[in-house]
Formats: structure tokens, C-alpha cells, sequence
């Protein structure tokens, strides 16, 4: 029994306790914490203890994730301690409010945002779909987590619209481009790490110096439009194609909640660089789900991700670039080997030529209406499940151009 009653089998419970900023309808946003299907006032809460802290009370994770791992451990043991109804109180009710009646906010102010490519197989298809002919990966690709810069300012919450974006669209059979709506919109199914301790320009932050800055993570919806990106993309990599929007779940799970989910990484060969090598118990067995109009089209492994996130961590840094707080590193897309384990629609479909059905209809890319929802949860202590929730996402028509 706990203080407060959380649904038997819920992935909300005490082991996980994931952090968001919610409101309510006349208040401000503020620091929340999901406990089953309910999400805690924290700010309130602690004052009612007589530990107040004005970080909790922010409308953004930022000053709560800069304080420091010492500082996360302690909430987390603190709330853990009163759910589990160890204190003398044991009252909760009025800093409780059910998740029909809270609005989620995006829960930290993005700074920069970098998207990986660290699976295996998601290249592979990529390459043989995209570039046929040529080998499916490139000789980096099994030395280094090739990433890039993303756009931060366009990192959205679950539940918000996406606009189709136009743009130079490359034609399937030339190479000539049009200008208009993408007809190839994508998405991309991905984990993100959220940094909450800065790190200094010019200072590399070392594989084991990972859970000294990184806060929690996120599941992450790159949408792509895979006509703007195929024909934009050489040589500097992706751009309009993946700007316009990215969806993160309104729920950050803490890292401390995912040490049940820590495996052993895929063997590496060839042996990694220096700065690259090190523990290798950092997989993350990560179980994905991707609903297309609620159906469930795929369920990507994170289990088999190639490359760790704390050796993108490492890699994003040894060139001496800083880390802030709010930076936010994806993982890139995750897929396994089977086809119903992809993580995107052109790898499900390859490339458009093999229809999926969905809802009866054979179907490639998104149309608009169209909704795609990423759901995940990870192994807890015992039988328990640690949920990160949902990032769901739904296409719209360019206002302008709707019909
Ligand atoms: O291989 C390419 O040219 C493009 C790959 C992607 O679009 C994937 C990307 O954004 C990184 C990832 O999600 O893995
Ligand atoms: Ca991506
Ligand atoms: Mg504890």
C-alpha cells in the first residue's frame, strides 16, 4: 500500500515518478510529477513540508535539472519516501490533480538540440533506400555517432499540431525539384536525453561523467519530409526537411528510474576510439510502440541501439563544444531487424513502394488527419514497468492551403 492510490500494474508508479510542467486552468505552470494517472504538485507539496524550493515553482525542469545529481537523489528519495506513506501525514489529496484536468507544457526551454544516427539497422535501410548502389554505410559510420544540429525552436510538446511543411520537393523519378506541400511526411521514432548540468567550453564531458550531467530522457518524434530531404540534403546533412517540427512526451523519466533497463550494448567492431570506449553495460531495454491512427504498426528495440548515450554524450563534446541546461541529444531513429520493427514509415514501407494498411487503407506516408502516436516503457524493479508516457503528433494542411 501507498499513501496515494496508484492503479495495480500502473507504469506511474513509485519507481519512476517522471518530471513534467503541468497547469491547471487559471494557474500558472509549474513542476509536476506523474504518480499513476494523476500528477503531483511538487512546488506545493514541498512547501507543505517546510522544504520549499522556488525551482519547483518555474515553468520549466531547467533550475530543478541544474541543481545537480545530488539534488535529483534527494527529491526522488523525499517523494518516494512520503508516497510510500512513511511520514507521519500521508495526505496527498490536495496536491493531486487527475490528468484530465492538467494541460502539459513543454517541459524544459529547449537549448540545443542534436539528433543522432545510432542504429545499426535504421542506416542500413536508409542507405540502401536512399542511396542505392553505394554502400549502406559510410566508413564513419562504426567510429563515430554521426549526428547533426537540429533546430531547438521548433521542439514541440505531445498533443501539438504538425503543419505540413512545403518546400523544394525532389520528384521520385528526376531530379528536377517543385515547390509545395510534402507528399513523403515521415516520422521518426527516437529516446532523447535531456541535460540538466552544464559543462564547459572546451572541456569534454568523459563517458563516465554522463549521469553528472544528464537529467532524464524523452521519447522523440523527428518529423522528416522525405521529398524536402532528399533533395536538399547533400552535402551539409538534413535541414528544412526535419525543422519544422519535433515532438518530445510531456513526461521526462529521471535516469535514476531506468537503472532496471541498463543491458549490455550491442558488440562494437571495430573497437571504438579511446574516448569512445569504456562501460559497456549502457544499453537501455527500452520496448517502443508506434500507432498509426491507433494501430499499432511497429515496435522498435532500443536494445539494439548501436551507439550509447553516453557515447554520443562523449562524441558531442571532445571537440570541446559546452553543454547547458535544456539541451536536449536524440538517439536517432530506432529500428531492429525485422520490418515491423522499424521506426520510420520509409523503412516500414521501404521508400514508399510497400504499402502497410492501416484503417483498411494501404497506406506510406502520413496524410493529413492523420495521427501518430509513440508510446514506451522500460523494465522497473521486479514485474514493474517504467512508462515514459506518449508523444503523439497529428497532420494538418498548411492553413493557407487547406481545403
Ligand atoms: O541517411 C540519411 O541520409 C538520412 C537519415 C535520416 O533521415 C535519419 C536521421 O534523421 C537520423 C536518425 O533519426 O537516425
Ligand atoms: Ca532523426
Ligand atoms: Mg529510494
Amino acid at each position: 500500500m501507498t499513501a496515494v492510490d496508484i492503479p495495480a500494474g500502473s507504469p506511474f508508479g513509485l519507481d519512476n515518478l517522471p518530471y513534467g510542467v503541468f497547469s491547471t486552468p487559471g494557474t500558472a505552470p509549474r513542476v509536476g510529477v506523474r504518480v499513476g494517472d494523476r500528477v503531483l504538485d511538487l512546488a506545493a507539496l514541498f512547501e507543505d513540508l517546510e522544504i520549499p524550493d522556488p525551482a519547483l515553482s518555474a515553468d520549466s525542469l531547467g533550475p530543478f535539472m541544474a541543481q545537480g545529481p545530488a539534488r535529483w537523489a534527494e527529491v526522488r528519495d523525499r517523494l518516494q519516501d512520503e508516497l510510500a506513506g512513511h511520514s507521519r501525514r500521508g495526505e496527498f489529496g490536495q496536491f493531486l490533480h487527475t490528468l484530465d484536468r492538467v494541460h502539459l507544457h513543454l517541459p524544459f526551454r529547449v537549448g540545443d538540440y542534436v539528433d543522432f544516427y545510432a542504429n545499426e539497422h535504421h542506416a542500413r535501410n536508409l542507405g540502401a533506400i536512399l542511396r542505392p548502389g553505394s554502400a549502406a554505410l559510410h566508413p564513419n559510420w562504426k567510429y563515430l555517432p554521426v549526428g547533426y544540429h537540429g533546430r531547438a525552436g521548433t521542439v514541440v510538446v505531445s498533443g501539438t499540431e504538425v503543419v505540413r511543411p512545403s518546400g523544394q520537393r525532389r520528384g521520385i523519378e528526376t531530379d528536377m525539384p517543385t515547390f509545395g506541400p510534402s507528399q513523403r511526411l515521415d516520422i521518426e521514432a527516437e529516446v532523447g536525453f535531456v541535460v540538466g548540468v552544464p559543462s564547459r567550453r572546451g572541456v569534454p564531458i568523459p563517458l563516465g561523467d554522463f549521469d553528472a550531467h544528464v537529467f532524464g530522457a524523452v521519447l522523440v518524434d523527428d518529423w522528416s519530409a522525405r521529398d524536402i530531404q532528399a533533395w536538399e540534403y547533400v552535402p551539409l546533412g538534413p535541414f528544412l526537411g526535419k525543422s519544422f517540427a519535433t515532438s518530445i512526451s510531456a513526461w521526462v523519466v529521471p535516469m535514476g528510474a531506468l537503472e532496471h533497463a541498463r543491458i549490455a550494448q550491442p558488440p562494437q567492431d571495430p573497437e571504438p576510439l579511446p574516448y569512445l570506449r569504456g562501460d559497456r553495460a549502457w544499453g537501455l531495454d527500452l520496448a517502443i510502440e508506434v500507432s498509426w491512427n491507433g494501430q499499432v504498426v511497429s515496435r522498435p528495440p532500443y536494445a539494439q541501439m548501436y551507439w550509447s548515450p553516453a557515447q554520443m554524450l562523449a562524441h558531442l563534446t571532445v571537440g570541446g563544444a559546452s553543454v547547458r541546461t535544456g539541451d536536449l541529444f536524440a538517439s536517432g531513429t530506432v529500428s531492429g531487424a525485422e520490418r515491423s520493427q522499424c521506426g520510420s514509415l520509409i523503412e516500414l514501407t521501404w521508400g514508399g513502394t510497400e504499402p502497410v494498411t492501416v484503417g483498411g487503407r494501404p497506406s506510406t506516408f502520413l496524410e493529413d488527419g492523420d495521427e501518430v502516436v509513440i508510446a514506451a516503457t522500460a523494465p522497473g524493479p521486479g514485474d514493474a514497468r517504467i512508462g515514459f508516457g506518449e508523444v503523439r503528433g497529428r497532420v494538418i494542411g498548411r492553413p493557407e492551403t487547406a481545403g
